[in-house]
């Protein structure tokens, strides 16, 4: 991760075929760079990136442009005339909007606005814990086409907790439009969901770059979790799989997947399932399994293990969030640094289920097996020593 000295407010991944690693770059409202990244991007060209010494090529793709992300500095503000003093635009708007209506500018109402949102076409998911204070309700409708227009979108929505049903639903409110439906463009793939009804999970795109780099020729991929096809249209469009079966269950997330493989013009090679994957019919079809749901995919296991070809076997790609606890454990040794110790506690826990999966084929088929972890990789972390891992797991029968 690069940081750019003042506030970012545009965060890009960088993807490099060759090396087959992704960077997450976020660029701040003032630098060059940005503005550089903004022509290339608006261009779609393959380049060397500026701020890295690598001389490798990266094809660049923008989460949240235009986001302000969590600060390392504080932000830098501008004077205006009249001895005002604005740190962007949407404080701007604001603070003429609350002075219209006879208020005064405050830390406390500074401190009430969005630090980062996320930018889907022309609609911006705002965050739950923002917009509290008692006086914006003052404002009446005027609020919400002012932060709109300060954010420079069309429509508005908060967020709010993804709800733990198993569904993954996002509690989410339209502010400001009707149409919940948006559209997000990711590495060519277009992406249409319901925001109020399914959750588009922007931190895994250096996983679906990933994805997409495989080379899946002829092969028949099952994604068991595919929500509205973050990995099922890159094994499709990318990785060029021969056939992907994917499994939700649910009912709005199968309606957006079903929408999205037409939109890309793939739906002639994949099957939906709607329903709880662990009842899926099939098996002996797969040579790759997808199982990308955390904190934990274990219960899908077995599943996987029914689905892997019996004759040739085939890789699964095991998501986790696995925790380093640094403190808690008496056999690290003293001195082991944090990045130590996690990649420790990854390794030992891509060993353990290399082995729960090896027994698992054993009672799935009768056969012997035999594991062999091909990669792992660290998508996102969620706290210090809590890390979204996937694991690539070679299974043969031996
Ligand atoms: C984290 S989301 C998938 C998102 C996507 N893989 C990503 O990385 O953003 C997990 C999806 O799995 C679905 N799901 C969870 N358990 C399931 C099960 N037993 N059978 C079918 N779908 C399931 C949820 O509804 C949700 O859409």
């Amino acid at each position: 991760m690069i940081l750019c000295p003042a506030t970012a407010v545009c965060e890009c991944v960088l993807h490099c075929k060759k090396k087959k690693k992704s960077v997450v770059l976020q660029l701040s409202a003032q630098s060059d760079v940005l503005r550089a990244e903004r022509e290339r991007i608006k261009t779609g060209l393959k380049h060397k990136h500026p701020l890295l010494n690598q001389s490798f090529l990266f094809c660049v793709h923008v989460i949240n442009f235009g986001v302000p992300f969590q600060p390392q500095t504080p932000p830098p503000c501008s004077k205006r005339k009249g001895g005002k003093r604005s740190c962007n635009k949407l404080e701007g708007l604001l603070q003429e909007l609350l002075e219209s209506h006879g208020e005064r500018w405050s830390e406390e109402i500074k401190e009430d606005l969005p630090l980062s949102f996320q930018r889907h076409g022309d609609l911006v998911l705002i965050g739950d814990n923002t917009f509290c204070l008692s006086l914006w309700k003052k404002m009446g409708e005027d609020l919400w086409s002012t932060v709109a227009k300060g954010l420079g979108a069309k429509r508005l929505a908060k967020q709010g907790r993804v709800s733990r049903d198993g569904f993954r639903t996002p509690e989410v409110t339209m502010l400001l439009g009707e149409d919940s439906w948006v559209t997000h463009v990711d590495n060519g793939i277009s992406y249409q969901f319901d925001v109020t009804k399914c959750m588009f999970s922007s931190g895994n795109i250096t996983e679906k770059l990933r994805v997409a780099a495989f080379d899946c020729t002829g092969e028949t991929v099952v994604d068991l979790y595919a929500g509205i096809g973050y990995f099922t249209l890159p094994y499709l469009m990318h990785a060029n799989a021969c056939h992907v079966h994917a499994c939700e269950w649910n009912l709005e997330a199968v309606k957006a997947l079903q929408k999205n493989l037409n939109v890309n013009g793939v739906s002639n090679r994949c099957t939906v399932y709607q329903g709880d994957n662990r009842q899926l019919q099939l098996c002996d079809v797969a040579d790759r399994v997808n199982l990308g749901l955390i904190p934990s995919s274990e219960e899908g296991w077995p599943v996987a293990c029914r689905l892997l070809k019996r004759t040739t076997g085939g890789v699964l790609h095991i998501h986790q969030n696995v925790t380093s606890q640094l403190q808690a454990r008496h056999d690290v040794p003293q001195g082991l640094s944090g990045k130590r110790a996690d990649r420790r506690a990854w390794q030992e826990w891509a060993n353990e289920t290399a082995e729960k999966i090896a027994s698992l084929l054993k009672d799935v088929t009768g056969g012997q097996w035999t594991t062999n972890i091909q990669h792992i990789e660290r998508v996102k972390s969620y706290a210090p020593h809590v890390h979204h891992l996937v694991l690539d797991l070679e299974c043969r029968p031996s």
